[in-house]
């Protein structure tokens, strides 16, 4: 009977243990649960233990969550503005590329070298001036080379602008790519009322264009022929002020009949305060220049290169020589009755043109019918050539210009025997004008020179007095 009465507390150990441990598992569970849930909603924490930034808790965590993603979606608005805004300036840019296209072309059509019918399409202005403008890149020799740099210069930009749209295309949807595409179309061609439709007459009428305005020139460089006109006109178009047409419209003495809306379409465009130049040298010698160039604007200002009557007809002759190398001898040509070698009695022959040309006086009096001596400005072809600042300071003051064109912007050039440009316009390369400007005359015999010193005396001195300077041709 012992044996039972031993075991029995020993049953009853275990059923203690047992109930012991059932209960520790009902407390423990739902504290494990409640663990186990715990760690579920808690944010994890971060290495070392620490809390996400400022200890959040889990609702704070979900403000913060609402947070970054308002704060995300500020940033994609951002990024999208930021991105029209690329577009914007992009769109800006290939504006800006367009109008400086333009820009480039129009000085291709005013560039000296450019030969009217050429690159020109509204038609032949023709050129008496064999350099027009072409220089020689301030070396003394050779041309300008125009139309390869005008080739190199429309790759480059078709290349440009080909780069562009494709970075474009990378970098931002297609949708905007095509907006770009559409704004850099080539822009239509202005309205032709705006280009016909004026009745013209007097330089403030004008046809308006992205760029600028044309006029009718405020000053024209009238003559004369082989008095150093190109030279003036390179040398006045330095400044900022001025824009010349390069090559000669020959409008009032061939030209007149396309009307003057076709000049106009000739003209460089110019800004507000811009004076707009042409030069054809001829004009001074045309019986009708005075009263046409009145009839567009009685306001124009005319400038007038003269040069000692004698060189320059020397100098026609020598251009009209480079031509037609069998050409009769100048003697021939300026005398009467005079043999080759100049020997023979005759008078001048006053109907051969580069004699004719000199009689300035006669010419000016036609000019003074039309327009008062203050508004024609008589430049001196010699003091062109030594002293080219000081002729400019008194072109610059005639046209009502600051005086920027100084001696600075001049050196003499030993090779050419000439000053030139140290930057001309357009350009930052020294420019003298090209081989036909300072030509080596032909050896005339002095005597000839002589009879024609004592025949253009009288008209010098009477042109001296109508203009009140004397320019020392005796
Ligand atoms: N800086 C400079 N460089 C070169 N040549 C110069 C210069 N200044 C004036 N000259 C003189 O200009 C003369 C040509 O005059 P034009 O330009 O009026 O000739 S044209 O009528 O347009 O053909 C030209 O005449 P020739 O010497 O007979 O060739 C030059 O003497």
């Amino acid at each position: 009977m012992e044996a039972p009465s031993a075991a029995l507390p020993h049953v009853k150990i275990r059923r203690t243990l047992l109930a012991c441990a059932s209960s520790m598992l009902l407390l423990l569970l739902p504290a494990y649960l409640f663990y186990c849930l715990a760690c579920c909603c808690c944010p994890p924490l971060q290495p070392g233990g620490a809390l996400p930034e400022g200890g959040d808790t889990g609702e704070e965590s979900y403000e913060r969550t609402q947070l970054r993603l308002h704060e995300r979606r500020d940033q994609q608005k951002q990024q999208q503005q930021q991105t029209t805004g690329d577009v914007s300036q992009l769109l800006l840019l290939q504006h800006q590329q367009n109008q400086q296209q333009q820009h480039r072309h129009q000085q291709l059509l005013e560039d000296p070298n450019t030969r009217w019918g050429v690159r020109e399409s509204a038609g032949s202005a023709g050129n008496d001036d064999d350099d027009g403008g072409g220089g020689d890149g301030g070396g003394g020799g050779g041309g300008g080379g125009g139309a390869g740099a005008e080739e190199v210069l429309l790759d480059e930009e078709v290349e440009d602008r080909k780069n562009r749209k494709r970075n474009i295309a990378n970098n931002i949807n297609k949708e905007e790519a095509q907006a770009l595409g559409a704004a850099t179309r080539p822009a239509p061609a202005p309205a032709p009322s705006l280009i016909n439709g004026s009745s013209g007459g007097g330089s403030s009428s004008s046809s308006f264009s992205s760029f600028g305005t044309k006029k009718l020139p405020d000053a024209i460089i009238i003559g004369v022929k082989k008095g150093g006109t190109r030279a003036l006109l390179e040398f006045i178009r330095v400044h900022p002020d001025v824009r010349a047409v390069g090559a000669e419209p020959h409008f009032f003495d061939r030209n007149y009949d396309r009307g003057l809306e076709w000049y106009r379409s000739l003209m460089p465009r110019t800004l507000d305060g811009q004076i707009t130049m042409e030069k054809t040298p001829s004009y001074y010698v045309t019986a009708d220049a005075p009263a046409l160039i009145r009839a567009m604007s009685p306001s124009t200002r005319l400038i007038v290169v003269v040069r000692d009557p004698v060189t320059r007809a020397i100098s026609d002759y020598t251009q009209t020589l480079t031509k037609s190398p069998r050409l009769p001898s100048f003697a021939s040509l300026a005398f009467h009755n005079r043999s080759a070698g100049g020997g023979g009695g005759g008078g001048v022959d006053s109907s051969w043109s580069a004699v004719r040309i000199g009689l300035y006086a006669k010419h000016l009096e036609a000019w003074r019918r039309h327009f008062p001596l203050e508004q024609m400005l008589f430049v001196s072809g010699e003091r062109l050539v030594l002293d080219p600042a000081g002729e400019l300071a008194r072109v610059q003051d005639f046209l009502g210009l600051k005086r920027i064109i100084s001696d600075k912007h001049f050196y003499f050039n030993q090779t050419k025997g000439f000053p030139c440009l140290k930057k001309p316009e357009g350009s930052s390369l020294p420019h003298c004008l090209g081989k036909s400007k300072g030509r080596r005359h032909p050896a005339i015999q002095p005597a000839v020179v002589r009879s024609l010193r004592e025949f253009y005396r009288p008209f010098n001195y009477k042109f001296y007095q109508m203009v009140g300077h004397d320019f020392g041709w005796d």
